[in-house]
């Protein structure tokens, strides 16, 4: 997807020397299973950490951030290579407006995407949160209505801020995993997927610390509270979704466009009209033959008919 002209990943560069060794481990991974690219799509919604975790990611300021809503609402590729491997990442503006969904935004986003194909999502949100509402389930509806159900077979939740303290009594493991269970259950009903098969899906839900004041370890990578050095994690959790069984998403205009709203249900019509013919004018036919059958004959057609009868004898 990426052009030759594609720039070289010099960010990793920038990272703890541990941290660049398990990086290039698991591109060398991807890379024996003949993936040399991977096109990843970050979405959520405003003010989440979404660039920023994108810039955290290619270790370089690739893509502005902003403590407001961003402005343009345009989505932007950033790609890069090594080794052979090309990193695509699309970072996305939020979808909310105005505590609705932004149609004109998701729209844009859709046509930006058209022709591409997505190998995992990553559903941004923060930890440091208390609750899901309605926008969560509408944004993650959305991007259902948008991608099909199986987008959710290349999907990872991302959880920013997880530098994160707990307010007392909750340890960071147990607000992490009511956290990740609110969230979860959300992203089944916006994405309407049954329980069983949701759960069979296993979304992974990964920890982000995009501060500049991350924690670091005795090998000077990011870690969080956990101990987990989470941009290894991270890349690692991506490798696992891209190299699993499920198809990446292509983008088409079919799926962008959905069904066409012309067809919808026409392929019920000639049903309609059987089951009416044999439940309907059928059993009205047999009445009216039957209704006819045991009409009583007025007594005039009774007489002629009698009479008619005698001259003939
Ligand atoms: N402490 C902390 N701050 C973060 C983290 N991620 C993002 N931020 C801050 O949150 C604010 C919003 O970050 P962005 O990366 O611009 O968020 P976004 O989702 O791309 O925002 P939009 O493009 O407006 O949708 C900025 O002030 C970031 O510095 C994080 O992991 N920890």
């Amino acid at each position: 997807m990426a052009s030759q002209f594609t720039r070289e990943w010099t960010g990793i560069n920038t990272f703890a020397p541990a941290t660049q060794t398990k990086l290039l481990e698991l591109l060398g991974k991807l890379k024996q299973e003949n993936v040399n690219s991977l096109t990843i799509l970050v979405m959520g919604k405003g003010g989440v950490g979404k660039s920023s975790t994108v810039n955290s990611i290619i270790g370089e300021r690739v893509v502005s951030i902003s403590p407001f809503q961003s402005e343009g609402p345009r989505p932007v590729m950033v790609s890069r290579s090594r080794a052979g491997f090309t990193l695509n990442i699309i970072d996305t503006p939020g979808l909310i407006e105005g505590g609705y969904i932004n149609d004109m935004a998701l729209d844009i986003i859709k046509r930006f995407l058209l022709n591409k194909t997505i190998d995992v999502l990553v559903y941004v949100d923060r930890l440091d949160a208390y609750r899901v509402d309605n926008l969560d389930k509408l944004i993650v509806k959305a991007i259902t209505d948008s991608f099909g159900k199986a987008i959710w077979n290349k999907a990872i939740v991302a959880l920013t801020h997880a530098q994160f303290s707990p307010p007392d009594g909750l340890s960071y493991d147990e607000f992490f995993s009511k956290r990740s269970e609110a969230l979860m259950k959300i992203v089944r009903m916006g994405a309407r997927i049954k329980k069983d098969a949701f759960q069979a899906v296993g979304v992974p839900v990964v920890l982000i610390e995009n501060s500049g004041r991350c924690n670091k370890n005795d090998s000077d990578e990011k870690v969080l509270p956990n101990g987990i050095a989470w941009i290894p994690h991270l890349v690692q959790t991506i490798t696992e979704i891209a190299l699993n069984k499920n198809e990446s998403v292509h983008v088409d205009k079919k799926l962008i466009e959905g069904p066409n709203p012309n067809q919808r249900g026409k392929l019920w019509i000639p049903l309609i009209f059987a089951l009416q013919y044999f439940f309907v004018m059928k059993p009205i036919e047999g009445l009216i033959q039957k209704d006819i059958e045991n009409e009583t004959k007025p007594a005039w057609e009774l007489r002629d008919a009698l009479s008619r009868r005698r001259n003939r004898y």
